[in-house]
């Protein structure tokens, strides 16, 4: 087990920087999920850390000690990819032992560690087979036992999952997360899916375009997000953003481009009268009420637990409610609607959240 720190690292392709200084401490035994859009510099960095690709500049650590320089299989570090990369022509257990012999371990030590993983992954039954001969979920499980045998300082996972199908997806999800509490190894997961990064991490680090948003746990960053864009990434259907102007004083509130008044008691914002702002309120923060804000309903999408409202307010900004159990609303209907101001979220003009206070349990907890 081992913390890794990322100290001001850079990434050069040619003359293009995409990873611009990144200080990061991923925590021993902790899993961190490395998650943010198409071409931010997730797999880079993960890539960074196995020593897959050179650092331009800066330090990487593991355990305290410098591991930059170093070829991949000095670092102690295992990655999972999400083509498997299983020998075709060898059989699981082949695949599982290889790494081993290459080191030159002996004989005893290498069955035990392949009867181990084959045990805790539960793949004891295809020890026989070629990677052809398994289905997708398989040759996951059989990647990830190949990490396993080398009892790494930790797992680096670029995005495993993604070549399953959605119901296997949860499954595999499930199973890693028991993993992780089984071993209790550092484990860095790399991945777009905002639903893998909220249910699967203790630690989210959300990266865009090379930089690091912020960096929280799963709760924090969905009650107190450092800004619009994380308050955009995470969180399904994403947070609705209506533009308005704040009115300061004791009790400050966005007066909405409709003139619909969001009274903020409680908070402190620290904005000048008049500032433009825009006020976030995720859609299960919203709910049908008289005298609210006027939203015409143009989809609903019933998904018995819940129904999803699409519609859009009179100012023609899209606004989206997630209602409990089977909704009576319809398509081509006006609703009016409240929102809660304790989940009331408020960007300033540069969409830096402002007026937030650190203490989101209060609210939040049920
Ligand atoms: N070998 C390379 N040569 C040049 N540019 C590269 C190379 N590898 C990655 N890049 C660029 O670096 C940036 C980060 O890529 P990276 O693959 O790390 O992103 P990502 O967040 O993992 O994306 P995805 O989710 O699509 O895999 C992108 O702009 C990409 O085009």
């Amino acid at each position: 087990m081992a913390a890794i720190e990322l100290r001001d690292v850079r990434k050069s392709f040619q003359a293009l920087e995409v990873i611009h200084g990144i200080d990061l401490v991923i925590p021993d035994g902790s899993f961190t999920v490395l998650v943010g859009p198409s071409g931010c510099g997730k797999s880079t960095l993960l890539r960074m850390m196995a020593g897959l690709e050179e650092v331009t500049s800066g330090e990487i650590r593991i355990d305290g000690s410098r591991c930059d320089h170093l070829v991949p299989s000095a670092r102690g570090m295992a990655m999972v990819f999400q083509s498997y990369a299983l020998y075709p022509h060898m059989s699981v257990e082949e695949n599982l032992r290889f790494g081993l012999e290459n080191q030159k371990m002996a004989k005893a030590e290498i069955v035990a560690r392949v009867a181990k993983a084959a045990d805790i992954l539960q793949i004891g039954h295809l020890l026989a087979r070629r990677p052809n001969q398994l289905s997708g979920g398989q040759s996951q499980r059989v990647a990830i036992g190949r990490a396993i045998v080398k009892e790494p300082k930790a797992f680096l996972f670029d995005e495993p999952l993604s070549n399953l199908d959605a119901e296997l997806r949860v499954k595999m999800r499930g199973e890693l997360i028991a993993l992780h509490r089984r071993l209790k190894s550092t484990m860095v997961y790399v991945t777009h899916d905002q639903v893998e990064a909220m249910t699967m991490a203790d630690q989210i680090v959300v990266l865009n375009e090379g930089r690091i948003e912020q960096v929280g746990s799963p709760v924090e960053l969905y009650a107190r997000p450092r800004n619009l864009f994380v308050a955009r990434f995470l969180g399904a259907p994403p947070m609705n953003l209506l533009k308005g102007r704040l009115r300061a004083g004791e009790t400050p509130a966005v007066i909405l481009a409709n003139g619909t008044t969001v009274p903020l008691p409680g908070r402190e914002i620290a904005l000048a009268d008049g500032s433009e702002v825009s006020l976030g309120i995720r859609p299960e923060h919203a709910e049908p009420k008289a005298d609210g804000l006027a939203v015409r309903v143009h989809t609903t999408e019933v998904l018995g637990a819940g129904t999803i409202v699409h519609a859009t307010t009179t100012g023609g900004e899209e606004f989206t409610l997630s209602l409990r159990g089977i909704s009576r609303v319809t398509a081509g209907e006006t609703m009016s609607v409240a929102v809660d101001p304790r989940f009331a979220h408020v960007f300033d003009a540069d969409g830096h959240t402002v007026g937030a206070t650190d203490d989101w349990r209060a609210d939040y907890l049920n």
